[in-house]
C-alpha cells in the first residue's frame, strides 16, 4: 500500500500547511520537497484562512508555540476544519511544562484532530501515563509503548503514531508496528517535525489516517536506510544531508523492503 502511495503522493504533490517551530523549518521544508510534497510554512493570521482554503493538510507543530502566535493557530485550525482538510498535532515536549501541556489539550477539546505524532515520553504525557524526559526527547517510559498508544488512540478519538526504534501506529481497537529506519535519524534534530509532516502529505492521498501514518513511518524508515549504508553511527550532520538525497531517489521497490516488518495487533 504505501509502495503505490508513495506513487499517488508524487503525483498529487499534496500542499502541506506547516505551523512549524522556529528550529527545523528548513529541513522540513526540505524533507517534504525531497520526497514529492509541496511545503509551505507561514506566521501571518490573516493569510491562514486562503491558505487553508487551497492546503491538502494542516501541521501544527508545538515545538516553539507562543501566545502572539494563537490567532494565527486558531485560524488555521478553523480553516482545516472548515475545509475538511486532516491536521496533525506534533505535541513537542508536552511532558517538559504545564504551557505546552495547556495548549495540546486545548487544541485536543476544541478540534477533531486527526493524527497525533510524538515519541514515548510526547505520547505519555499526553495519555497520562508515567514517563522521564525533560525535553524534546524520547527518553524511558514505564509502560509498554504499545499499549500507551492504544490508550492515548482511545482517549483522544485519533490515530496516535509514537515513535522510536519501531514506530507504533494506533487507532481505536487497532495497533500496527512499523520497525526499520536507522539509529541516525533521533540524533537528527528534526526528524520528528518531518516525520509529522510526512503523515500530514500521506493523508492527502491515502484511504484513511492510519494507512496514511504507516506509510509516512515506511517512508521515512526506507529512506533512512538508504541514507545510512555507507555512513558510521558518528555522522548525522552528513546523514541529515544524505536522507534528502535518499528521499529523492526513492523508489516503490525499495519501501516494500520496509513494509514486510508490519505487524499488526487487535485489542
Ligand atoms: N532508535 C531508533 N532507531 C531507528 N529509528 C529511530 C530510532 N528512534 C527514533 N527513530 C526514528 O526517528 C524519527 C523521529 O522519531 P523520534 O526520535 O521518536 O521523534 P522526535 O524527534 O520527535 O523525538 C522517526 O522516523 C523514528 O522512526
Ligand atoms: C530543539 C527544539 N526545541 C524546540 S522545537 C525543537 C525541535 C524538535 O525537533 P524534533 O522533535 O523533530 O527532534
Ligand atoms: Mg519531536
Amino acid at each position: 500500500m504505501a509502495t503505490s502511495l508513495l506513487s499517488q503522493l508524487r503525483q498529487a504533490h499534496p500542499l502541506v500547511v506547516n505551523y512549524a517551530n522556529f528550529v527545523t523549518p528548513g529541513f522540513v521544508a526540505n524533507g517534504l520537497n525531497a520526497l514529492g510534497a509541496s511545503p509551505i510554512m507561514t506566521s501571518a493570521a490573516d493569510e491562514a484562512t486562503d491558505l487553508m482554503a487551497v492546503a491538502d493538510a494542516l501541521v501544527i507543530n508545538l515545538g516553539t508555540i507562543n501566545e502572539s502566535d494563537k490567532e494565527l493557530v486558531l485560524t488555521l485550525a478553523d480553516a482545516a476544519a472548515a475545509n475538511n482538510r486532516p491536521i496533525v498535532l506534533d505535541p513537542v515536549a508536552v511532558g517538559a511544562t504545564a504551557y505546552r501541556m495547556r495548549w495540546a489539550r486545548q487544541l485536543l477539546a476544541d478540534y477533531a484532530i486527526s493524527v497525533i505524532r510524538g515519541n514515548a515520553s510526547e505520547i505519555a504525557a499526553l495519555s497520562g501515563a508515567a514517563a522521564n524526559a525533560k525535553g524534546i526527547d524520547a527518553g524511558e517510559t514505564a509502560e509498554d509503548p504499545a499499549i500507551i498508544a492504544a490508550h492515548c488512540a482511545t482517549q483522544y478519538d485519533c490515530t496516535v503514531v509514537l515513535s522510536g526504534a519501531t514506530d507504533i501506529v494506533a487507532t481505536p481497537g487497532r495497533v500496527v508496528k512499523v520497525t526499520g529506519g536507522s539509529e541516525l535519524l533521533p540524533a537528527v534534530v528534526g526528524s520528528g517535525d518531518l516525520l509529522s509532516s510526512f503523515i500530514a502529505a500521506f493523508s492527502a492521498v491515502a484511504p484513511d489516517l492510519q494507512t496514511a501514518a504507516i506509510a509516512a513511518c515506511s517512508v521515512m524508515d526506507a529512506a533512512a536506510e538508504f541514507a545510512a549504508e555507507d555512513l558510521n553511527q558518528r555522522q548525522p550532520g552528513t546523514f541529515a544531508a544524505v536522507l534528502m538525497d535518499a528521499l529523492t531517489a526513492l523508489t516503490p521497490e525499495r519501501v516494500a523492503t520496509i513494509i514486510d516488518t508490519v505487524e499488526e495487533f487487535h485489542d
